[in-house]
């Protein structure tokens, strides 16, 4: 399985802000080069600080796009995927809504009475990892799900772990015209942070977008 993670930067680095809010990097092509992309995949994956920070739907925006799915059999939407170890996003959360098929990746950790009102929300539930998901088990169970391209859309946190287990093929992140600021505004990887053995990039693309800039990158 493919995994390609897509985010929007501001020019000096952020995903949003100190308060953790949603705020809008992207211009119009780059939501729509975010919706085609989408559309590309069999699963669009967010972790649970995006889930309680934005409420995402991870829906498709483009009828056409919709139709297109449908006219190649497949869903009208691509499955959502949440990384959450202790089951805590809202049952009332976009992401659960019937719009599209959800994921719910959990740990050993997460208390029953959750996993049982996520499972009663819709949600199929993976559960990898003792205290915290164990990302590569839970992409093997995806991939026999048969799902071939998982799109990442962050946050910094899941975006870091991704690549500290070796497991994004490729990064695509548009560059905004904004500065945030911040020396606790989310990055685009954020966690323990590496300090030796750093993940090498390959770049194979620039594209100028709206007012900013999209850099496509291969991971080695
Ligand atoms: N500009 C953009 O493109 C973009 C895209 C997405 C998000 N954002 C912004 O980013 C912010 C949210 O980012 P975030 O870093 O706080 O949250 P995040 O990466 O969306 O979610 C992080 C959480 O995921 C859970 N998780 C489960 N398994 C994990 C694993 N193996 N590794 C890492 N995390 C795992 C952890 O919570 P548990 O320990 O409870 O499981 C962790 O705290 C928001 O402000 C949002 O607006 C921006
Ligand atoms: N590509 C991109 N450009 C941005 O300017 C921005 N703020 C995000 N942020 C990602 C956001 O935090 C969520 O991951 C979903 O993009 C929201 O999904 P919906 O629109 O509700 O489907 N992503």
């Amino acid at each position: 399985m493919r995994v390609v993670v897509n985010a929007a930067m501001s020019a000096d680095g952020k995903l949003s802000s100190k308060r953790r809010e949603q705020i809008a990097i992207s211009g119009p092509d780059d939501f729509d080069r975010m919706d085609a992309l989408r559309a590309g995949s069999d699963a669009v994956m967010v972790g649970v600080g995006t889930v309680l920070a934005d409420d995402p739907h991870l829906t498709l925006d483009d009828p056409e796009r919709q139709a297109a799915r449908r006219d190649r059999d497949e869903s009208a939407h691509p499955v959502r995927v949440v990384a959450d170890s202790r089951a805590r996003t809202p049952t009332d959360a976009r992401i659960l809504d019937d719009a599209a098929t959800t994921y719910v990746l959990v740990s050993e950790s997460a208390p029953t009475e959750r996993i049982e009102a996520l499972e009663s929300s819709g949600a199929r539930l993976v559960t990898a990892g003792d205290e915290r998901v164990a990302l590569t088990d839970a992409l093997s169970t995806l991939e026999r799900e048969g799902f071939d391209q998982l799109m990442v859309e962050g946050g910094g946190e899941l975006i870091f772990s991704l690549f500290e287990a070796g497991l994004a093929d490729e990064l695509r992140v548009f560059v905004g015209p904004k500065i945030i600021g911040g020396r606790d505004a989310p990055t685009l990887a954020d966690g323990e942070g590496f300090v030796s053995e750093f993940p090498e990039l390959e770049l194979a693309d620039v594209e100028r977008i709206d007012d900013g800039v999209l850099l496509r990158y291969s991971v080695e």
